[in-house]
């Protein structure tokens, strides 16, 4: 068991680039929408960069980048939702968990440790994907970014989750990718562990200073 678990009574895990790599899934569904209006598609290596903040952000990023400027309210709305239509059709075509993933998930499950899922992901999205992968009963509660008014790195999604579970937060974890999850685990109170494959903007996610970091979470186990 890693050190940082000493103590550990909730684990609350971040989806997209610490669970499972969805990036090529979010960019085929991204050039979609894009080239549904004659706009050139993105392409994965910018779309790597654009998620984090949940899919209304990482479309307004891609509209910015093929427009040249900031895309109005309108515009931005109708190809969000073209998004969301081509996200869904197939949200696990190309995704693929993580080396380490599936063993750590099914290591704290087993040892009776309660699950947590936090994304800024929408939550209509977060069962088929983790059934696709037969890990939905591995969690307690799942929140997708539009689950509450706040998103992370707002502390609000993981103080939910420990009140839903009634853990103090000093007693729970975030493992994350991204300086969002970081932040969000560190203003909650959590201990926060990263991994350094996911998405982070293109930045190092170290640069956050999480409380440790593993390069597979079969290092949780
Ligand atoms: O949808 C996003 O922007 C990122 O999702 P995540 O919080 O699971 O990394
Ligand atoms: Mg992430």
């Amino acid at each position: 068991m890693h050190p940082l678990l000493q103590g550990v009574k909730l684990v609350a895990f971040d989806l997209d680039g610490t669970l499972v790599d969805s990036v090529l899934d979010l960019a085929a569904a991204v050039d979609a929408a894009l080239v549904a209006l004659d706009l050139p598609p993105a392409g994965e290596t910018k779309v790597r960069d654009w998620v984090g903040n949940g899919s209304l952000k990482l479309i307004e990023r891609a509209l910015g980048d093929a427009l040249g400027e900031a895309p109005g309210p309108e515009r931005l709305a109708a190809v969000h939702e073209r998004f969301l239509h081509h996200y869904g059709l197939a949200p696990n075509a190309r995704t693929r968990l993580y080396p380490g993933v599936r063993e750590a998930l099914d290591g704290l499950h087993t040892a009776g440790m309660p699950l947590g899922l936090v994304t800024n992901k929408p939550q209509a999205f977060i069962a088929p994907i983790l059934e696709g992968f037969g890990l939905a009963g591995h969690f307690g509660l799942c929140l997708g970014g539009d689950a509450l008014p706040q998103k992370k790195p707002d502390p609000a999604p993981l103080l939910h989750l420990a009140r839903h579970f009634g853990v103090a937060p000093g007693d729970c974890l975030m493992v994350g990718d991204s300086r969002h999850d970081i932040e969000a685990g560190r203003r909650a109170g959590f201990r926060t562990l990263a991994v350094p494959y996911g998405y982070n903007h293109g930045e190092p996610v170290a640069a956050s200073r999480p409380d440790a970091l593993v390069e597979s979470l079969a290092e949780l186990v």
